[in-house]
């Protein structure tokens, strides 16, 4: 709720959202570090930034200040925020959150130096409790005939597509450019109007309706179709969200369609900030979610992921 007071956090309560500096400066805590579990701590003094607990392996450790300070303990990232936003935390309680950036529990430090007694570290490196990924699978949107005919016009007609590029802005101009650090696929839309009809039909037939139910959303508007495939060895998509730059902000949904499930290995779809589970849909399933969550596409190491993807708003 905008302008409302802020309060002291609570367990439960998500982290709220803040520009970090010292990093890139140009990133949130949100974009930047959901998906693994995070210890926030704000200390009193450059003294005790410098003599923090040791981080245990898979949390990321922050340490917030007006500035970043010098000398922070090795394994902690030492990072500037708002002021306002900054009062949240009182000075050097330890917090946990998790993957999604709820808070889980807080622990004082002690006031001398001496290291964090064990069990204390333990109970802050705990696994944090996880939960299923708000998706939706929505069974037999192409039918297997469909899903074959669309591999065979993304190989054949349209040649296997081109590889996949990244919109990167360059000194106020933009420019499609590789990025293997964000995504390695092939991808086309597709060039024959009878195909789309086709699938459009059965998106408009079989999902519109169900994430009308059971999301409540009426949707309204499809961006293109996209075809494509993800080949071993060079198909994946790593963690990001759907609509957190301007261009594609209208999206409110992801629709994609595995066309070959089983025919290939790895390529499942994962939501880290709801932790480790995998989503491999069958052939012709429609996999369905809210553009703000973070997800990936793991690496195919066998055979060819083919898909269809589209965004709904
Ligand atoms: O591979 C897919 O099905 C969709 C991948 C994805 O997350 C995207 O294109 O934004
Ligand atoms: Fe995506």
């Amino acid at each position: 709720m905008a302008g409302a007071p802020l309060e002291r956090l609570l367990p439960g309560d998500r982290v709220p959202d803040v520009r970090l500096h010292g990093s890139d400066g140009g990133r949130t805590l949100h974009a930047e570090f959901a998906g693994a579990p995070l210890w926030l701590l704000k200390p009193s003094s450059a003294t005790v930034a410098a003599s923090l607990p040791e981080v245990p392996k898979g949390i990321t450790a922050l340490c917030v200040g007006a500035q970043a300070f010098p000398g922070t303990a090795a394994g902690w990232l030492s990072l500037g925020a708002d002021a306002r936003w900054l009062e949240l935390f009182e000075d050097d309680v330890l917090w946990l959150a998790d993957a999604n950036l709820r808070l889980q529990q807080e622990q004082r430090l002690p006031s001398s130096h001496a290291p964090l007694p064990a069990r204390m570290v333990e109970a802050l490196g705990a696994d944090c409790t996880l939960h299923a990924a708000p998706v939706l699978q929505i069974p037999d949107v192409f039918e297997r005939d469909l899903c074959r005919e669309l591999i065979r016009h993304f190989e054949v007609d349209c040649a296997g597509g081109e590889v996949s590029r990244v919109l990167v802005m360059e000194g106020g101009a933009q420019t499609l450019q590789l990025d293997p650090s964000i995504k390695q696929r092939r991808e086309s839309t597709p060039r024959d109007p009878a195909l789309e009809a086709r699938m459009h039909e059965r998106v408009m037939r079989r999902a519109l309706p169900e994430i009308a139910r059971v999301f409540n959303f009426p949707v309204n508007r499809r961006d293109s179709f996209k075809l494509l495939s993800y080949p071993a060895g060079a198909g994946y998509f790593r963690a990001h969200r759907d609509n957190d730059t301007p261009d594609v902000a209208h999206r409110r949904f992801a629709l994609s369609v595995n066309l070959n499930h089983g025919d290939y290995a790895g390529g499942e779809f994962r939501y880290p900030e709801f932790g480790p589970h995998r989503y491999s849909p069958a052939t012709g399933t429609a996999l369905v979610f809210s553009c703000g969550l973070l997800h990936e596409v793991l690496p195919v190491d066998r055979g060819i992921r083919y898909a269809v993807t589209t965004f709904l708003s």
